[in-house]
C-alpha cells in the first residue's frame, strides 16, 4: 500500500475467451460485503471474474497523426499531428483560415479526412466512439423562451440513459450548474436579440454545461472565448482547466488572441499555419522553439501575440516555422510514433515485438503508466492460467487516478480495468470500462463502451449497435413537453391573444345577427371565407418562420445523437396540437355566435373545418420551412402558394378559365370553403330568396325559401361531398407532414 486511499474490496480475475485472456480486477470501496461471485453474476454475466474500479468517467487519450483535409481538392489540413492526455489542455491556435474549426471538425469525426489516423485509447474513431466526445460551438445555439433550468433538465432527461432516475438526472444537472457556476442564473430565460436574458458569457458557460451533461470524456471547444471580455474569458477558461484537470477530462479547445494568462493555460500547444502544423508541444517550449529558429520574443510582449505575428509574416518565414515543427517530429515524445505502438499486432513479427512495445507505450502514457505500474507492485490472489506472463500476476490495491472530489458519483461509478492477453500469451491492449448496467446511472456516454471495449473492430464500426441515450418513448415524452413550453410562449403570446379577440370582436360586430337571405348571402360567404384564410395564413407563415430557428436547435441537437427525428416530429406535432387550437378556437366562438347560431350541429361542424384548414396549413409551412434554408426565397414561395390557393377557393371568382380550372383541386382553401358553405347552408335554416330579381333558378322559378347549396358555392360546376372534401384535407396533411419529415431526414440533415 503506499499511502493512497485504500478501497476496501479487490476482486481479481481471469477468464479465457477464444485466444484472448483477459485479466480483470475490480476495486469497488463500497462492495465490503459482497463476494466476488454476487458481483460476477450480476454485472458481468459470462466471465469468471469482473474488473471494476471507481472513477467518474472512462478517461481518454486522444491521438492524430498525419490528418489530411480538403475541400473540392482544396487542402485544407495537411499532416496535422498531435495527443492530447485526460486532465490536459490542448490550446490550438492559428491565424484566421489556418483550419482550426476544421481540424476540431475532424477530430470529433464531423467531417471525413482524407487521410489519417484518429485514435481514442488506442481505438480507431468510429461513430461508437463519437458519444463520449462533445462539442461545443462557436455559437450558442438554444431556445430563447425556455430558462436556462428548463434548458439543462430537458437536455439531461433526453441524452442522460434510461437506467438513471429522474431524480439522478436532476441532481447531475444540479451537479454541472455547480461546477460551471450558474446557479444563480439557473431561473433566467436563455434569451435572443429580441429578448434580454443570460449575458454573453453565462450564455457561454451554458452551451458548455449543456454539452458536459452527458459526462464526455473529451470536450472539443471551438473559440469559447470570442466575444467574451478579458476578465470573463479569463476566469471561463480557468474553471475550464481546473474542470479538466479534477475530472480528469481532455479538453481541445481552439482561440484566436489569448491574454498570456489564457496561454500558459495550455498544458500543450498546437499551431497551425495554412492548415500545416507550425508547432506541437508543452506551451512552455514554444518561446524556445520560435528562439531556436531566431524569432526572439521581447520582453513582457505577450506570447500568444508574439506566435500569431510571426506566423503571419509571409510564406518564407512559415514555411521555415513549418520545417522547424517537422523536425521537432522525431523526437520520442511526440506521438507520431507511440500512435503507431497503440495498434493491435497485425502478423505474427508484429504480435512477438507486441508486449515490449505496448509496455513502451505504457511508459509514454500518463495514466496509461500508473496502471502499468500497478501490475507491476501488487501480487495477483487468484488461479490463473498456466504460463501467464509474470508481468501481469501482479496486482495493486491502490486507486489508478485521483477521484475527484468534486464529484458525487466518485463513489459509485465502477470502471474497469482488463488486459487482453493473446494466445500466445503476449500483452495485447487493456481496456478500462464502465459497467453501466448496475452502477454507472448513467451520468456519462458511455452506454457504448459496455459493449465496444471487447468487440471487434468490425463491430465497432457496425453503426447499427450504436444505441440511442434514451428510449423512442422517453425522448417523445420528454420532446411533447418541451415543444409544449417552448411554443406555448410563442403561439400563444399576449400579441396573438390580442389580434384573435380583437379579430373574432370585429368579425362578430361586422356581421352581427345577419340575416338569411339571398342578398345577405354574400356577407355570409365572406365571414367563412374570412376566417379561413386567416388562420391558413396565420398558421401557415406561423409554422414557416418558427421552423428555420428551431431547426438550428434541432440540428445541434441530432448531431450529438440525442434522439432520434422521428421522435422529435412526433413530439412536435403533439405538443403543438392544443396550441395550434387554441386561437382559432377562441376566434370561432366569439365571432360566429354574435352572427347568431341557427344549429349547434353547424356550429361545431364549422369549428371543425376551421380547424382542420389551420392544421393543414400549418403542414404547408412546415414543410416549406424544413425544405427552403433562405427565409425569403420560403416567404416568397409561401406568399404565392397562399395567396394562389385563395384565389382558386372559390370565394373571388367564379368563372375561372377552363384551362386553369384544375389548379383549384391543388388549393386548400377550395376543399375547406366548400366544406363549410355545404355545413352551412344544408344545416342551418334556408336562405329566403330575394323578392326580386333573383339570380337564382330556383327562386325564379316560385319557391321562396330554399337554395340548393351546389347553386351557391359552385354555380354550374361539380362539387364534391363533405367526405371527400374531407378526405382530401387529411391527405394534404398527411402529404406535407410525411414530406416534411423526409426533407429533414434525408435531405438537410445535421453536419
Ligand atoms: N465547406 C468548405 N468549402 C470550402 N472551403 C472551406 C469550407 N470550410 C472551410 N473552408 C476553408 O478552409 C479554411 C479553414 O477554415 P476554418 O474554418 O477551419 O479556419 P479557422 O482557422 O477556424 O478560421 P477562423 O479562425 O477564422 O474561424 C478556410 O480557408 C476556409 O475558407
Amino acid at each position: 500500500m503506499h499511502g493512497r486511499m485504500k478501497p476496501k474490496s479487490v476482486v481479481p480475475g481471469i477468464e479465457k475467451v477464444p485466444n484472448i485472456w483477459t485479466l480483470s480486477y475490480s476495486v469497488r470501496p463500497d462492495l465490503e460485503d459482497l463476494s466476488s461471485e454476487k458481483i460476477t453474476s450480476n454485472r458481468f454475466p459470462g466471465y469468471l471474474h469482473n474488473a471494476t474500479y471507481i472513477y467518474p468517467h472512462r478517461p481518454a487519450e486522444l491521438v492524430f497523426r498525419d490528418v489530411c483535409v480538403s475541400y473540392d481538392e482544396k487542402q485544407i489540413l495537411q499532416d496535422v499531428s498531435g495527443m492530447v492526455r485526460p486532465g490536459e489542455v490542448l490550446g490550438v491556435m492559428g491565424p484566421s483560415g489556418s483550419g482550426k474549426t476544421t481540424l476540431l471538425n475532424a477530430l470529433s469525426g464531423r467531417l471525413k479526412t482524407d487521410s489519417g489516423l484518429i485514435t481514442l485509447n488506442g481505438e480507431t474513431l468510429t461513430k461508437k466512439l463519437r458519444r463520449k466526445i462533445c462539442y461545443v460551438t462557436q455559437q450558442d445555439i438554444f431556445f430563447p423562451n425556455l430558462t436556462l433550468r428548463q434548458t439543462l433538465t430537458y437536455s439531461a432527461l433526453l441524452r442522460l440513459p434510461d437506467n438513471m432516475s429522474y431524480h439522478e438526472k436532476i441532481e447531475h444537472v444540479d451537479h454541472i450548474l455547480d461546477v460551471l457556476d450558474l446557479s444563480h442564473c439557473q431561473n433566467t430565460v436563455i434569451g435572443d436579440v429580441m429578448k434580454r436574458g443570460l449575458s454573453g458569457g453565462e450564455k457561454k458557460r451554458a452551451n458548455i454545461a449543456s454539452e458536459l451533461l452527458t459526462n464526455p470524456s473529451i470536450i472539443f471547444l471551438d473559440e469559447p472565448t470570442s466575444g467574451l471580455d478579458s476578465s470573463t474569458a479569463f476566469s471561463l477558461m480557468s474553471m475550464l482547466k481546473d474542470y479538466a484537470e479534477k475530472e480528469n477530462k481532455t479538453v481541445i479547445i481552439t482561440v484566436h488572441q489569448p491574454s498570456s494568462q489564457i496561454f500558459y493555460m495550455f498544458g500543450r500547444l498546437l499551431l497551425l499555419c495554412n492548415g500545416q502544423l507550425a508547432y506541437f508541444g508543452e506551451t512552455s517550449q514554444v518561446v524556445n522553439f520560435f528562439c531556436e529558429i531566431g524569432l526572439q520574443i521581447s520582453p513582457h510582449y505577450n506570447p500568444a501575440d508574439f506566435i500569431m505575428e510571426q506566423l503571419k509574416k509571409g510564406p518564407q518565414l512559415q514555411e521555415q516555422i513549418i520545417t522547424a515543427a517537422r523536425k521537432v517530429r522525431s523526437n520520442l515524445d511526440f506521438p507520431e510514433e507511440f500512435s503507431e505502438l497503440l495498434h493491435l499486432p497485425e502478423d505474427e513479427d508484429e504480435a512477438a515485438n507486441f508486449h515490449s512495445l505496448n509496455i513502451k507505450a505504457f511508459e509514454y502514457s500518463n495514466y496509461n503508466k500508473k496502471i502499468w505500474n500497478t501490475f507491476q507492485h501488487c501480487e495477483l490472489e487468484n488461479p490463473e492460467p498456466e504460463n501467464i506472463d509474470p508481468s501481469l500476476r501482479r496486482i495493486s490495491e491502490q486507486p489508478l487516478w485521483n477521484i475527484s472530489p468534486l464529484s458525487k458519483y466518485a463513489d459509485v461509478r465502477p470502471v474497469e480495468l482488463r488486459i487482453l492477453i493473446d494466445q500466445h500469451k503476449k500483452l495485447r491492449t487493456f481496456y478500462h470500462k464502465i459497467d453501466l448496467e448496475d452502477y454507472d446511472s448513467g451520468k456519462s456516454s458511455w452506454s457504448e463502451v459496455v459493449s465496444s471495449t471487447y468487440s471487434s473492430q468490425d463491430d465497432l464500426e457496425d453503426e447499427e449497435e450504436v444505441k440511442w441515450p434514451t428510449s423512442f418513448w422517453t425522448q417523445l415524452k420528454v420532446l411533447t413537453q418541451r415543444n409544449f413550453l417552448e411554443a406555448k410562449s410563442r403561439m400563444l403570446s399576449k400579441l396573438n391573444w390580442v389580434q384573435t379577440l380583437g379579430l373574432g370582436l370585429i368579425c362578430g360586430l361586422i356581421w352581427f345577427q345577419i340575416q338569411r337571405t339571398e342578398p345577405t348571402l354574400s356577407d355570409i360567404r365572406g365571414w367563412m371565407f374570412f376566417s379561413m384564410t386567416y388562420w391558413m395564413l396565420f398558421a401557415l407563415f406561423g409554422a414557416l418562420i418558427s421552423f428555420p430557428p428551431e431547426q438550428v436547435v434541432i440540428n445541434k441537437e441530432r448531431a450529438s445523437g440525442a434522439y432520434r427525428l422521428s421522435a422529435y416530429y412526433l413530439a412536435k406535432m403533439i405538443g403543438e396540437l392544443p396550441l395550434t387550437l387554441t386561437l382559432p378556437t377562441v376566434f370561432h366562438f366569439i365571432s360566429y355566435p354574435m352572427l347568431g347560431i341557427y344549429s349547434s350541429r353547424t356550429f361545431l361542424f364549422l369549428w371543425g373545418f376551421l380547424i382542420l384548414n389551420t392544421l393543414v396549413a400549418q403542414s404547408v409551412g412546415l414543410f416549406i420551412g424544413a425544405s427552403c434554408t433562405d427565409l425569403q426565397v420560403s416567404v416568397t414561395i409561401s406568399a404565392l402558394y397562399s395567396l394562389s390557393t385563395m384565389l382558386f377557393g372559390g370565394y373571388y371568382s367564379s368563372c375561372i378559365p377552363p384551362w386553369l380550372k384544375w389548379l383549384q383541386y391543388l388549393s386548400i382553401v377550395h376543399y375547406a370553403f366548400q366544406n363549410m358553405q355545404i355545413v352551412e347552408f344544408t344545416g342551418g335554416p334556408p336562405i329566403q330568396c330575394a323578392t326580386s330579381n333573383s339570380q337564382f333558378e330556383v327562386c325564379r322559378s316560385g319557391r321562396s325559401s330554399f337554395i340548393p347549396v351546389e347553386d351557391i358555392a359552385n354555380p354550374g360546376g361539380n362539387m364534391f361531398p363533405l367526405w371527400a372534401n374531407t378526405f382530401i384535407l387529411v391527405t394534404f396533411l398527411a402529404v406535407f407532414r410525411i414530406m416534411g419529415y423526409l426533407i429533414l431526414r434525408f435531405i438537410h440533415k445535421p453536419k
